[in-house]
């Protein structure tokens, strides 16, 4: 094992020469505050070797060895001298150059103003972590994961400098340079690929390869055709064409028109006119970007060596844990002559989006199928990437996805999408036990029926047989961030597959191990950013507001009395005042046309509300055949305008019928779970209406737990640039026909109600087959900013606040616009609206 070098940054030495002469052991930096950690600590996933690798990961965000120890108390950091860095030498020609870089922390500022914007966040997605995205200013941390996951895909230590160079309006610090250095020499450089069936251990840089064939473990696993190492030219896209992209202008186009309307942001530098207008500096830049792409096209070479294919798991454990040298894997897929074909392309009007492609892209960029996860926001059509990618490979896919609907979901998106023939794709789940019997085919199974420990019924122990005694091309992890990492050790492990493709929406993951996936499943390969497909029409905009209803006196008494959590949040769901809100949004969102989802994670309380309000529902024990027909009646019957739904709604579900959505009962403060139920809407089928806007609501009991719990849950929406109103007072709801609870007795009736359910009613619900089910409360990260709010004073909020629309849709706007709005809240949303018709009107 080559010696141990301590992490340049720390040491503040010179950045190392670039000629690997072995390997480094990887960067660690002391206590990670990265935001991307999880909330909820449930998981008991332990004792694994991948543990220490992990741990180097964890503390990896990037630090200077000048930063001084934090304060005591929470501002006076703010105030620090040494925070003030107005002494950095800011580079002539600034101005045009996005990028403010944090010289302690490795944190990264982008004007998204800027004219450089685009290219700097193509770049940076690659190479950094989006910590939050708002209108104008980005920010990114860079850590080594993301720059181990920047060098999977194929960018060099001096390609991340010097971009990263061109785009600072400061000198690069040189502790960072070094960090860059030590984390890219440790990280992503070797990788296990598969190809004609055969197993070899690849490297740009054959001195790595030297010294893996001198560990006692690796060396003898090679098979010795000759001694010398295999070089050949660097695998290259040659050829392969990703489905649904041949005919991709259109979707260009669309995207170009919306970039338009952005004036800040709408330099496109291929534009040859504009270079003219643009100053020195600024042409310098550009040519110097489309230099580096040009390099792009240069046929590297690369090196390695054929292993043993019984001894992989035996290489990939020494690599990774006691090399600390983690293997990415590629399949070259085009060259597997054991696997069948399987015939499955997307349809001719199957077009897939330009980010759903650039996601692709990163993963068959060399021609092979490069194992990772893709990060999309929820309703950008994850599906579809899955499925694409499916269609690309043409090999035997397994889909694995965390609840038993999303498994029928994503069977019928594979049918909707490709040509496949529906013999060759079969569901398992507790429910259905289809068999494949093609010698190629597709299965959609959720984690639990495959992760399952305890003895199996006969016939599901036949499909687990088949599912284990054969090779997969590929396997698309749905969700991933939800899925307890001990599942994903299971799952791949039993499984053989050549390929593994993550998706999900959030990377909030429900432990704390979050860093685990870049081992189990590969880098992480793209990120979208959520404001950007919003402002382009792909997923539709939303107002969220939280709604603050006070408890009313008898439910407030018992909430101060309530022993235990489950009673309280169950008085709280059950605040009449609550019920009377939730009452007011549906009649006023239904007279509007709007279909609303409203979602409550306690079923007593879900049966009570619906019931009463003569509204369908469905939960975790409703029988499929009655699932359909309600969500069938839903999107097709005008009469059903509103439905309940348990937390079994929360992912997957396509609605796109679905425009406004109302919470009154949640998960604590799962910012994951937050995200992904606004992604209900974000689908919303009008969503490119003039004018359009969905609706959030979140209706929170006043002074208890659940205002705390609603805060932490939005943080993660806040950074994606969501902002969160709040009302106070529902204007008009005393007049509402048939107002529920009005007086004492009906309330006092509740409460009796309330006060006589057995314990259990107040808890969360628990799901056969669900990977949400039985998860505990969410804490938030340590030191994490509470959520911005864009309330104004509380003086503003106290009273005569009033809640009026003013109406999107064309043809309702005349009937409201006599209704003209009052409170800030909607006035706000109706000068955003009228900019943005003006800013239509003008481009046109
Ligand atoms: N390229 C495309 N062209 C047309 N429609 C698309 C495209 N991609 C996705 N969609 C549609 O967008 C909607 C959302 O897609 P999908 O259900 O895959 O979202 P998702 O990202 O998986 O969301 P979630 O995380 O909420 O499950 C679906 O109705 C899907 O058909």
């Amino acid at each position: 094992m080559p010696p141990k070098r301590k992490a340049a940054a720390a040491t503040g030495s010179r950045p190392p020469k670039r000629v690997a002469s072995g390997v480094n052991t990887p960067v660690s930096m002391g206590s990670s505050d990265d935001e991307y950690m999880s909330d909820d600590a449930d998981n008991d996933v332990h004792e694994h070797d991948y543990d220490d690798v992990v741990k180097k990961f964890q503390a990896s965000s990037y630090r200077s060895k000048d930063t001084k120890p934090q304060e005591s108390d929470q501002a006076s950091r703010l105030f620090r001298n040494d925070r003030d860095l107005s002494g950095l030498e800011l580079k002539p020609d600034h101005a045009v150059r996005p990028l403010w870089l944090d010289p302690e922390k490795g944190r990264i500022v982008v004007e998204t103003f800027s004219p450089s914007f685009k290219q700097a966040q193509n770049f940076l997605i690659n190479i950094a972590e989006p910590q939050s995205r708002t209108t104008n200013v980005h920010e990114y941390t860079i850590t080594a994961h993301s720059l181990f996951a920047a060098v999977s895909v194929g960018l060099t230590t001096d390609d991340i400098i010097r971009q990263l160079e061109v785009f600072s309006k400061t000198k690069l610090p040189d502790g960072l340079k070094d960090f860059i250095y030590s984390a890219t020499q440790s990280f992503g450089k070797v990788r296990l690929v598969l190809k004609h069936n055969r197993y070899y251990i690849e490297s740009q840089d054959a001195s790595v390869l030297q010294m893996l064939l001198r560990d006692p473990v690796i060396g003898p696993a090679r098979i010795h055709e000759t001694d010398e190492l295999i070089q050949e030219k660097a695998p290259q896209m040659g050829g392969l064409v990703i489905p649904g992209t041949k005919d991709a202008a259109g979707v260009k186009q669309a995207e170009a028109a919306a970039a338009r309307k952005k004036a800040a942001r709408d330099d496109d530098d291929d534009d040859e006119d504009e270079d003219d207008k643009k100053d020195g500096a600024e042409q310098d830049m550009t040519a110097y970007l489309r230099d580096e792409d040009d390099d792009d096209d240069e046929t590297d070479q690369v090196h390695s060596f054929q292993i043993d294919g019984e001894k992989i798991q035996a290489v990939q454990e020494q690599c990774n844990v006691k090399l600390q040298l983690p293997l990415t894997e590629e399949y070259d897929f085009r060259n597997d002559e054991i696997n069948a074909n399987l015939d499955i392309d997307l349809r001719p009007m199957a077009q897939i989006r330009y980010y759903q492609e650039h996601a692709l892209s990163k993963m068959f960029g060399n021609g092979r199928a490069r194992s990772g996860i893709i990060v999309l926001p929820c309703g950008a059509g994850k599906t579809l990437v899955g499925i694409t990618a499916a269609c690309t490979v043409k090999k035997s896919a397994i889909v694995l996805c965390t609840s038993a609907m999303s498994a029928y979901q994503w069977k019928n998106e594979f049918l909707k999408w490709s040509n496949i023939n529906p013999d060759d794709i079969a569901i398992f789940t507790s429910g259905e036990k289809e068999k494949l019997n093609q010698r190629a085919g597709i299965i959609v199974c959720t984690y639990s029926m495959v992760t399952q420990n305890t003895r199996r019924a006969h016939d599901s122990q036949q499909v687990m047989d088949f599912i284990t005694n054969r090779e997969w091309g590929l396997m698309v992890l749905d969700e991933v961030h939800v899925v307890p990492a001990e599942m994903f050790r299971r799952v791949t492990s039993k499984i053989k597959t050549h390929s593994k493709l993550g998706l999900t929406a959030t990377l909030l993951r429900e432990d704390d191990k979050i860093k685990d996936l870049n081992f189990l499943i590969g880098p992480k390969l793209y990120e979208a950013n959520w404001l950007q497909l919003s402002e382009e029409g792909h997923i539709a905009r939303v107002q969220c507001a939280e709604v603050w209803c006070p408890m009313t006196t008898e439910f407030y008494g018992e909430y101060l009395k309530a022993r235990t959590t489950n009673k309280r949040s169950l008085l709280s769901t059950m605040n009449p005042r609550k019920f009377q809100a939730c009452q007011f949004l549906i009649n006023y969102h239904e007279n509007r046309g709007d279909k609303i989802i409203v979602f409550s994670d306690n079923v007593y309380a879900l049966e009570k509300y619906a019931k009463r309000l003569k509204k369908p529902y469905i939960y975790g024990d409703t029988p499929q055949r009655e699932r359909e027909m309600v969500l069938q009646n839903f999107q097709q019957n005008e009469s059903v305008k509103t439905i309940f739904l348990s937390k079994i709604g929360d992912t997957s579900l396509d609605l796109p019928e679905a425009t406004c959505l109302i919470q009154v009962s949640s998960h604590y403060g799962s910012r994951r779970q937050e995200a992904q139920r606004l992604g209900r809407i974000l689908r919303a089928k009008r969503r490119n209406d003039e004018g359009f806007n969905a609706f959030f609501y979140s209706l929170v009991s006043k002074d208890t737990n659940e205002m705390y719990y609603s805060s932490k849950r939005q943080a993660f929406l806040v950074d994606q640039g969501y902002s969160f109103k709040v009302i106070t007072h529902l204007t008009g709801i005393d007049e509402v026909e048939g107002l529920h609870f009005r007086d004492t007795s009906s309330r006092m009736e509740l409460l009796e109600d309330v006060l006589m359910a057995g314990e259990e009613s107040g808890s969360v619900e628990n799901i056969q087959d669900d990977l949400f089910s039985g998860r505990q409360m969410h804490k938030g990260p340590k030191g994490k900013p509470g959520v911005r709010r864009t309330a104004g004073a509380l003086s503003e909020y106290a009273g005569g606040k009033d809640m009026a629309y003013i109406e999107y849709n064309k043809s309702r706007n005349k009937e409201l616009k006599k209704n003209k709005p009052t409170s800030k809240f909607f006035k706000d949303i109706q000068r955003t609206n009228e900019k943005r018709k003006a800013a239509a009107k003008a481009d046109q």
